[in-house]
């Protein structure tokens, strides 16, 4: 029986339904699994985790997490479905506090378990408890993305999916972030992250997915992708499908 979560399956998916942006994109994540798709600009990979998302419409294929149907469930949906996104960009109330948005992320779940869950994250986030009085607005780019977690994680989904987490940030901000996304797969959490830094990707993820044109390209283990000769040719102009790549399944 396959380990899968979450299964993507042929799905054609666009902003017009004229104007197809992907043309059949088909994946896999595992539970527990830390799975980045990369590839060039304008690839898809955005409009694959907005479209599973519920943002964009989808029109041929099927979305199921852990074997429910999901396809185009509408956004609002999705937490009950225990599926969590959180956008590259506008992913906090930068007028509220750290604690606000960490109270408001919780605002669903009974009081006592709220304040729990709240505990736990300011346990796994010590930065966000240390400034937990501060707006968001006044944070680091690197906090904002470990309080965009944090709230995303308030109530325990089944699926976190991240839209360039390393968007914008120095280095040292991009070694501290993906340090917390280690620490959350480290943790059993199943992650799906879109990401441009491939190499920073690659170096924490389980497994990669490349797309290139609206397409499933190349996906395999990371560490053996890395060094995929292949992949340099999806970067640098080629468009040449992998006849060696793993397997998801
Ligand atoms: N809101 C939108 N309306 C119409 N077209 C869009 C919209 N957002 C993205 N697109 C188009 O969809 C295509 C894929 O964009 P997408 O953002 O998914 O790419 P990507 O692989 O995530 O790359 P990037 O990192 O450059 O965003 C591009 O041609 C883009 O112009």
């Amino acid at each position: 029986m396959s380990n899968a979560l979450l299964t993507v399956s042929g799905v054609v998916a666009g902003y017009r339904r004229d104007l197809p942006i992907l043309h059949g994109i088909s994946l896999e994540v595992h539970r527990g699994e830390l799975v980045t798709i990369v590839g060039p600009n304008g690839a898809g990979k955005s409009t694959l985790i907005k479209a599973i998302a519920g943002l964009v419409p989808i029109s041929e294929g099927r979305v199921e997490l852990g074997g429910t149907d999901i396809t185009s469930l509408a956004t609002h949906k999705m937490g009950a479905a225990s599926v969590a996104y959180v956008p590259q960009t506008d992913n906090v109330f930068t007028t509220l506090t750290i604690d606000e948005n960490l109270r408001l992320g919780a605002a669903a779940l009974p009081r006592s378990l709220a304040k729990d869950r709240i505990a736990q994250a300011y346990e796994r986030f010590p930065a966000l408890r240390d400034h937990r009085d501060r707006k968001a607005r006044v944070l680091s780019g690197g906090q904002r993305q470990l309080l965009a977690f944090a709230r995303s994680l308030l109530t325990e989904p089944a699926l976190l999916m991240l839209d360039e987490p390393s968007a914008g940030l120095s280095p040292a901000a991009v070694s501290e972030v993906f340090g917390h996304l280690t620490d959350l797969s480290d943790d059993g959490i199943t992650i799906l992250m879109v990401e441009q830094n491939v190499k920073a990707a690659l170096a924490i993820s389980d497994r990669t997915y490349v797309f290139a044109e609206g397409e499933n390209r190349i996906d395999g283990p990371s560490g053996v992708l890395a060094d995929d000769p292949d992949m340099k040719a999806i970067y640098f102009g080629g468009t040449k499908r992998s006849t060696h790549a793993a397997s998801a399944g």
